[in-house]
């Protein structure tokens, strides 16, 4: 049996091959607020890494999934997927991470030898993937317990512990320079609507493109755009302070679709875009919007991206008119990067000022704080909340 010891931070070789006890916030039920426990982190097993977490922010899908309405949600758990640390240790049989490593964890792994990997067409990975939606560790059980009993993984990742144990093709090392407080944002939020702009979408130079919901997500698809230089960047809205927002990011045209006399979303941009938009992105998660996101792109070639998540049961329809006259309704995960092989390759974009990533924090918080985290996550004025994860 593995000895146990506390620890308050700091990765030593001390603590390789035991279990660490060290805090974290669980989900023990739906709907309930996260506990502050004493969890035990057992060491990672072969092809397995374990991270101490630095920063972790906090994203609409950890909400989503506390809230009850995911399908592949059970609890008792420990959510956050958008993290950054350092290796603590390493199982047997990794080599792509050592001690030391400064990484961020990726919900989306990349083997690099599945069928979906090696496919040149996603970044999905199938290797992990039916373990993973079962929250347990690809050999089937989990390295988390508390007051006797396991608790589960979340997307892979679990980074609302001090310690965390991924599979080694679930993390990526990235320079020592940038910092962790960032960085972690780069596990999920920036990169997908970036992502989705740059990589699924490949906007070109001079289209046109609508961003349903300026938040985290919605903003990095703005960021994208203009990276890509499209011509027109219009957000859509409800939320009015959203405009200042989506300007600083750099989108030419903001639409708040709750001020639109006798005129639908899809008119106002087909009006807008002379017949459609050549881009659309969902980041609402709404059923609706994707509808609407669908029919605002051009007849002929007019793409439209779904990003958001939307709760079980919860389904898209349009007419198949729609498709027949050559809209695409297509969507991606992560923005289709793949994180081992993309991911340090945008983080040394951030560190040369080329990709924004400081701007999106409005908010931080202590790791024993972190319900007020996803409180001011449900407020208009919050964009990204960096949770702290080792005391100050
Ligand atoms: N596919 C993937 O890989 C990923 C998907 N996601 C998903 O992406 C979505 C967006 O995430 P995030 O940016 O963090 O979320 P936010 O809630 O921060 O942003 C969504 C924005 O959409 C606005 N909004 C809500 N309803 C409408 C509407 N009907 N029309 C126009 N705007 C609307 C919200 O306004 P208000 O502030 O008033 O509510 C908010 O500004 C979530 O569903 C999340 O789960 C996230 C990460 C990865
Ligand atoms: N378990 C959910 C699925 C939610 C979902 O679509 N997750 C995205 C990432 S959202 C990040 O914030 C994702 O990666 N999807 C691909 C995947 O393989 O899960 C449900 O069943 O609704
Ligand atoms: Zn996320
Ligand atoms: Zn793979």
């Amino acid at each position: 049996m593995d000895s146990m010891i506390s620890t308050t931070g700091g990765h030593t070789s001390s603590t390789e091959g035991k279990t660490i006890t060290c805090k974290a916030a669980v989900a023990w039920e739906a709907g309930k607020q996260l506990t502050l426990e004493d969890i035990e982190v057992a060491p990672p097993k072969a092809h397995e890494v374990r991270i101490e977490i630095y920063y972790t922010g906090v994203c609409h899908t950890d909400a989503y999934t506390l809230s009850g309405k995911d399908p592949e949600g059970a609890f008792p758990i420990v959510l956050g997927h958008e993290g950054a640390g350092i290796v603590e240790s390493v199982g047997e049989g990794v080599t792509s991470v050592k001690p030391g490593d400064y990484v961020v964890a990726l919900y989306t792994p990349e083997c690099k030898e599945c069928k979906f990997c090696k496919s040149g067409k996603t970044n999905l990975c199938g290797k992990i993937r039916a373990t993973q939606g079962r929250g347990v560790m690809p050999d089937g059980t989990s390295r988390f317990k508390c007051r006797g009993k396991d608790l589960l993984h979340f997307m892979g990742t679990s980074t609302f512990s001090q310690y965390t144990v991924v599979a080694d093709i679930s993390v990526v090392a990235i320079t020592k320079d940038a910092p962790m407080d960032r960085t972690c944002l780069l596990g999920c939020g920036i990169t997908t609507g970036y992502g989705a702009a740059v990589e699924t979408a490949k906007v070109e130079e001079g289209s046109t493109v609508a961003v349903f919901g300026a938040g985290c997500v919605g903003l990095s698809v703005v960021q994208g755009a203009v990276q890509r230089k499209a011509g027109k960047i219009i957000v859509v809205d409800l939320n009015p302070s959203k405009k200042e927002w989506a300007e600083k990011f750099g989108a030419t045209d903001f639409v708040n679709p709750g001020e639109l006399k006798n005129q639908s979303i899809v008119e106002k941009l087909i009006e807008m875009t002379d017949g459609g938009c050549d881009y659309t992105f969902d980041c609402t998660g709404n059923v609706g919007v994707m509808r609407a996101a669908l029919e605002a792109c051009h007849k002929g070639w007019g793409q439209s991206i779904v990003i958001g998540v939307a709760a079980a049961g919860q389904e898209i329809s349009t007419r198949p008119f729609q498709l027949v006259t050559g809209r695409v309704w297509k969507g991606c995960a992560f923005g289709g990067i793949k994180g081992r092989t993309q991911l340090p390759d945008l983080v040394d974009d951030y560190m040369k000022g080329k990709l924004k990533v400081d701007e999106f924090i409005t908010h931080r918080k202590h790791l024993q704080d972190i319900n007020q985290a996803f409180d001011v996550m449900k407020q208009g004025d919050c964009i990204r909340c960096v949770v702290t994860m080792r005391d100050a």
